[in-house]
């Protein structure tokens, strides 16, 4: 018997940068109580799914040796999770998974929680599943706390651990360049450490996003710069001490201002506009300090079908037999 076998579907998905990430006390679960305005990046994975005979990932491209390529990829638990939720057997999901990552693994940057939302859009479009974001985002929380803000894009407000998302309406485009660091942290690492450093003595903790999400709205990158603030920061610095040197160097190579991406080793700087990026960028890549630079431009959509259904065919469908 002839069996019609869909034809992939690939999406793109962004990184994203805390603006704002106030880190609140442990939670009872072990997760921390946070406040944070997520902005999503035009640094994008790309992500491709395909019924196969055999299921599999491949990874290629930005710190492709680093990401697992067995069922602890986030990509790959996605697809599990979204089987289980349309009743469907993850045993006899035969999916292929393609990765090209241009997002920098274990950088602060939620490029696991990207591939993870771009196999859910995938997915669905690939199994014509009758499913809303809303429904997506579910499953998506249960992945991460990130992965539902990969999903939505744009600039959004996160609380709770980070799932729970309010849209944030910019009209405006920011100008941003990334130092990618020689090597990743772990999440896990930098929130224990700030709590080591909450019980050592009492270091400064962010106050209200109203401020940021003002400056937001004025689209004024000068005003966005003096309210860039990141909690696990120190963290991430106390962990890897040359960040400072980073952060330092953006500034003096004409940034408006430096943070850390969430729970780094990513410096996220913001510039007055696109020249002033490229220039900002240029300075340093020659300082020294980091193992490469990315310009990037925010906010952009979330995960989004770049081939598909909903798109012109460019690939027939196959026929096995
Ligand atoms: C810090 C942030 C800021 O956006 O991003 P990254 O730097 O990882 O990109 C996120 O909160 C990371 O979200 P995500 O990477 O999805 O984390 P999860 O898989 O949910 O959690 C990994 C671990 O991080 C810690 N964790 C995470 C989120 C949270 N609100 N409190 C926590 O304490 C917990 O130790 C948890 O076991
Ligand atoms: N699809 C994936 N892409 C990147 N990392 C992944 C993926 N799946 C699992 N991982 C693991 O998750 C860890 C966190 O990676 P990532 O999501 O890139 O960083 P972060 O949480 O700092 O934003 C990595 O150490 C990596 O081993």
């Amino acid at each position: 018997m002839l069996a019609v076998v869909p034809p992939p579907v690939t999406v793109r998905v962004p990184a994203k940068v805390n603006l704002h990430l106030a880190v609140r006390d442990v939670r009872a679960d072990g997760y921390h109580e946070l406040a944070t305005v997520f902005q999503a990046l035009s640094l994008t994975d790309e992500v491709t799914v395909a019924s196969a005979e055999e299921s599999g990932i491949e990874v290629t491209g930005e710190g492709a040796d680093s990401v697992p390529t067995d069922q602890s990829n986030l990509a790959w638990r996605a697809v599990t999770a979204l089987a289980s939720h349309v009743g469907r057997d993850p045993d006899d999901a035969k999916i292929r998974v393609i990765i090209k990552k241009n997002i920098p693994v274990a950088g602060g940057m939620a490029g696991g929680s990207a591939d993870a939302a771009a196999v859910l859009v995938g997915l669905a479009a690939l199994w014509r599943l009758e499913i809303g974001r809303d429904e997506l985002a579910e499953v998506a929380a249960t992945l991460g706390s990130d992965v539902p803000f990969a999903l939505h894009g744009g600039t959004a407000l996160g609380t709770g651990r980070g799932e729970e998302l309010v849209p944030v309406l910019t009209r405006h485009t920011f100008h941003w360049v990334l130092a990618f660091d020689r090597q990743g942290l772990s999440t896990p690492a930098v929130f224990a450490e700030l709590d080591r450093l909450r019980a050592e003595g009492d270091p400064p903790r962010l106050g209200s996003t109203e401020p940021v999400l003002e400056a937001l709205a004025s689209g004024d990158p000068n005003q966005l710069a003096l309210l860039l603030g990141n909690d696990l920061q120190a963290a991430a610095v106390s962990l890897r001490p040359g960040l400072r040197r980073t952060l330092r160097a953006g500034v003096n190579a004409g940034a408006l201002a430096g943070i850390v991406s969430g729970s780094g080793p990513t410096c996220a700087f913001l510039c007055s506009d696109a020249d002033s990026a490229v220039r900002v960028a240029a300075e340093l890549s020659g300082a020294g300090v980091c193992r490469t630079v990315r310009v990037a431009q925010g906010p952009v959509p979330g995960a989004k079908l770049v081939t598909g259904d909903d798109l012109p065919r460019s690939t027939p469908p196959q026929v096995h037999a």
